[in-house]
């Protein structure tokens, strides 16, 4: 944005007609006006709009579609009635082909920023074969409806609190909608004193055996509504839990679960390994692409049976007994305490004996770790979205293992974390993207790192 006129004469409210150019990483069509750089949800490439100027920042300016005037090529009927309003999706309209290769663009835009050569560093995008219903877990607002007597369900509005009333997400499977739209009714027949004190249904399902596992999120811990929830039932669901998070528009999960019926958990076979995963455990969304993604990131570990393997930030321990597979040792790291105990029953149930996991932060951990004297080959970190901490960083750094295998859902904090790493002796040897999340603005990304 260095061309970018700040003094630009585009003020909130002014309507002007605009070309995009091209899409942000959010998804957001980009055109120029007076110079300024202004953003516009929903418009594509090439498409012409008036447009209505929402908000005016110093160096942009963000603004809403008035009309759009023509059509791009690759635009498509976006199947979801609610898309444009629920801020689950932003690229709907935008065909697959044309996703991928939006995501694959920024992945190697980032490559670029890094001073790599894109062409041969990044591998061409990993796609999935069922960009709708991919979903295997979700959490659906509700609330009660005192005017209609009914539980309703939706999904937030973009950035704001603002139900917007839906029973057919297309990123989840027709079975777990079933079962969301039946958990409405059952809370509608509860009544308005116990419907109320529930704000989220969370629905999660094995791609392995179809098995369900519902969790009712409260406002309150109530002996009466768990008496009543005991009593829920649906077609595919094994398990109901109750989870308190009393803080209004705070975060969806309280600090445990209670398991009200069933056995507490879901299974998944994953590259042959059988997990078992418990409501709070993270599991990637879409388990075809989680498979491709695990291959990629044993390829990239290339191990040898003399290797000790880190695996940082390691959920259920998915990659930490695959990797346990071909090496000496496999460590994994993991900030969930329950995430941690499926990861130990994994390696039990599967008899892997050389996999051990850890319960704590990966800041903490690494560093006291390296400054105890140990050492690791490998190092394989799948962090959130806010990237590697620091303290992290400096550590694997210390260690300098022989590779390092980066698999990251946020290209910003990955470009930021691997240009620590090339600065601190590493060479980025490939990038593959995965599309883990059609119809949004994310995508995942594996990147192999070598030491100098
Ligand atoms: C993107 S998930 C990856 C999980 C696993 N690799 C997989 O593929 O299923 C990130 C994991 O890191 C955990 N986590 C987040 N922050 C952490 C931290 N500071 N230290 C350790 N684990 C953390 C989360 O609980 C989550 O399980």
């Amino acid at each position: 944005m260095t061309n970018v006129k700040t003094n630009a004469p585009v003020a909130v409210g002014e309507h002007h007609e605009v070309t995009a150019v091209r899409l942000n990483d959010d998804g957001d069509g980009v055109a120029t006006v007076e110079g300024l750089t202004v953003f516009i949800p929903y418009l594509l490439p090439g498409e012409k709009a008036t447009v209505r100027v929402i908000e005016r920042q110093r160096r942009f300016a963000r603004a809403a579609l008035v009309e759009r005037h023509t059509s791009a090529t690759d635009r498509q009927d976006a199947p979801c009635p609610v898309f444009g309003e629920c801020g689950g999706c932003q690229v709907q309209h935008l065909a697959y082909a044309s996703q991928l290769a939006w995501k694959a663009g920024s992945i190697a835009r980032v490559a670029k920023q890094l001073g790599l050569d894109a062409d041969t560093v990044v591998r061409p995008i990993i796609g999935s074969e069922s960009p709708f219903r991919y979903r295997n877990q979700v959490q659906m607002p509700v609330a009660f409806d005192a005017e209609a007597g009914k539980v309703k369900m939706g999904f937030f509005g973009a950035q704001s609190h603002r139900m917007i009333e839906t029973d057919s997400c297309h990123l989840q499977s027709q079975a777990m909608q079933k079962t969301l739209v039946a958990a409405c009714a059952f809370l509608t027949k509860l009544g308005s004193a116990l419907a109320t004190k529930v704000h989220h249904v969370i629905v999660r399902e094995s791609a392995m055996n179809g098995e369900q596992l519902v969790v009712f999120a409260s406002h309150a811990n109530s002996a009466e509504l768990k008496r009543a929830l005991i009593r829920f039932k649906a077609a595919d669901v094994t398990t109901v839990g109750l989870t308190v998070q009393p803080k209004i528009g705070g975060p969806v999960w309280g600090r445990t679960v209670e398991i009200l019926r069933g056995t507490g958990m879901l299974q998944e076979r994953i590259g042959g390994i059988l997990f078992r995963v418990s409501p709070r455990s993270f599991l990637q969304v879409q388990t075809p692409l989680a498979e491709q993604m695990y291959a990629t990131v044993r390829d990239y570990a290339a191990l040898t049976p003399e290797d000790t393997v880190i695996d940082a930030y390691c959920g259920i321990g998915t990659m930490t007994l695959m990797l346990a597979q071909t090496a000496r040792h496999a460590i994994g790291v993991e900030e969930v305490a329950a995430a941690v105990a499926d990861a130990r029953t994994n390696q039990a149930d599967n008899g892997i004996q050389n996999a051990e996991f850890v319960a704590g932060s990966v800041e903490t951990w690494l560093p006291k770790w390296v400054a105890d004297g140990n050492r690791a080959d490998v190092a394989v970190f799948d962090p959130p979205r806010k990237g590697i901490d620091p303290a992290a960083l400096a550590a694997v750094a210390e260690v300098a293992p022989r590779r390092i295998v980066y698999a990251s859902c946020n290209p910003a904090t990955l470009q930021r974390d691997l240009k620590y790493l090339m600065e601190h002796g590493y060479a980025v040897e490939a990038m593959q993207p995965l599309d883990m999340f059609p119809q949004t603005s994310h995508v995942e990304c594996c990147v192999l790192l070598i030491r100098k």
